[in-house]
């Protein structure tokens, strides 16, 4: 038998070479050796030598929706910008989906000091949750008291169109119900309880003002609010699975969000989740439409604008509103 060759793609029909090369996994631990509060402080500490922003506001951008971070729009509208490659930073996994660029951006938004992550990390690409999710304790470490988590997802309730923005009133944790969870394993009080409630996952008083911002922007007839889910993916969902999804209450489902609120929450960081209906969930065997991450970047690109406006609104009334609560 010829040598493989690792350059052939798909058995040699497709000839473009693969744009990302995944990390190896550590196998002897699956992946699972976990670092330590202090592994993450020196994490911490590192960002907080490479940069004078001391961020309250954390933004974890969805699939195709971190352009607004992008060199022009940041020139733009974030001051003293500064981007830190994840490649440059100890203990951080790297990006591999498309449309996730990989790094951290730190600036004033507004005057509020924010860092965004524009690329998160997803389990399909081989990452465990904890591993995910790590980036959020990191932000918690610098400071960061607000998260605003966004994604794209595909629609399930009917009324739902594409284009349309979901306020996450709650999320159901899927994976969980077959014992993956990001707090899995030994618990560190000095992130959280051991058991931590997940009643008040999503601010009430952000979930109002977003809805207040809507208006003002006038955008409130493509904002919504409903229940959003996360898959493991990277495969999108069977007919069946969006069924029964349905049944259950489901109205968007993603491959993320969940476990990164969870952590948030956990370490008592005040949540906001965000969901850009990219495409709408395919319920009947006669539909000839299949979901496609094309599609999901194209209505990333469409509504880059109108998310720009409406997320740096909500990081100036949620700051204040941190303000006011503060002792
Ligand atoms: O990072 P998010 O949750 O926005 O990404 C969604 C889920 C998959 O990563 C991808 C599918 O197109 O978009
Ligand atoms: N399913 C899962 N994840 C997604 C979808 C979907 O339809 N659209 C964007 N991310």
């Amino acid at each position: 038998m010829a040598p493989i060759n690792a350059d052939v793609v798909n058995g040699g029909k497709d000839s473009t070479p693969p744009k990302t090369t995944l990390p190896e996994v550590d196998t002897e631990t699956n992946g699972n050796k976990r670092y330590s509060y202090e592994t993450l402080v020196e994490t911490a500490n590192f960002l907080l030598s490479r940069t004078a922003v001391r961020p309250l506001i954390g933004v974890i951008c969805g699939s195709g929706m971190g352009s607004y971070w992008n060199e022009g729009a940041l020139a733009e509208n974030i001051i003293d910008g500064q981007c830190i490659p994840y490649e440059e930073i100890p203990n951080f996994p790297t990006s591999t989906v498309e449309g996730h660029h990989g790094r951290l951006v730190f600036g004033h938004l507004n005057d509020i000091p924010v860092v965004a992550m524009q690329g998160r990390f997803h389990y399909y690409e081989g990452y465990p949750l904890w591993k995910c999710c790590l980036p959020v304790r990191v932000m918690k470490l610098l400071g960061v008291r607000t998260l605003i988590a966004t994604n794209a997802a595909g629609g399930l309730n009917p009324n739902f169109k594409i284009g349309d923005l979901m306020i996450v009133k709650d999320h159901i944790n899927m994976m969980g119900f077959a014992g993956n969870n990001p707090l899995h394993g030994p618990n560190d009080e000095r992130f959280g309880p051991r058991f931590p409630p997940m009643n008040k996952a999503y601010n009430y008083e952000f979930r109002k003002i977003a809805k207040e911002v809507a208006k003002e922007l006038n955008i409130q007839d493509i904002v919504r609010e409903g229940v959003y889910t996360c898959l493991g993916g990277p495969n999108f969902e069977t007919v069946a699975e969006i069924n029964m999804l349905k049944m259950v209450g489901v109205d968007a489902v993603g491959m993320s969000t969940v476990h990164e609120v969870i952590t948030a929450r956990h370490c008592d960081m005040n949540v906001f989740g965000l969901s850009l209906i990219t495409n709408e969930c395919v319920t009947s065997y006669e539909h000839e439409a299949e979901a496609n991450h094309e599609e999901v970047l194209d209505v990333g690109r469409m509504r880059q604008d109108i998310l720009r406006k409406f997320v740096s609104k909500l990081v100036v009334k949620f700051a204040h509103t941190l303000t006011r609560d503060s002792p």
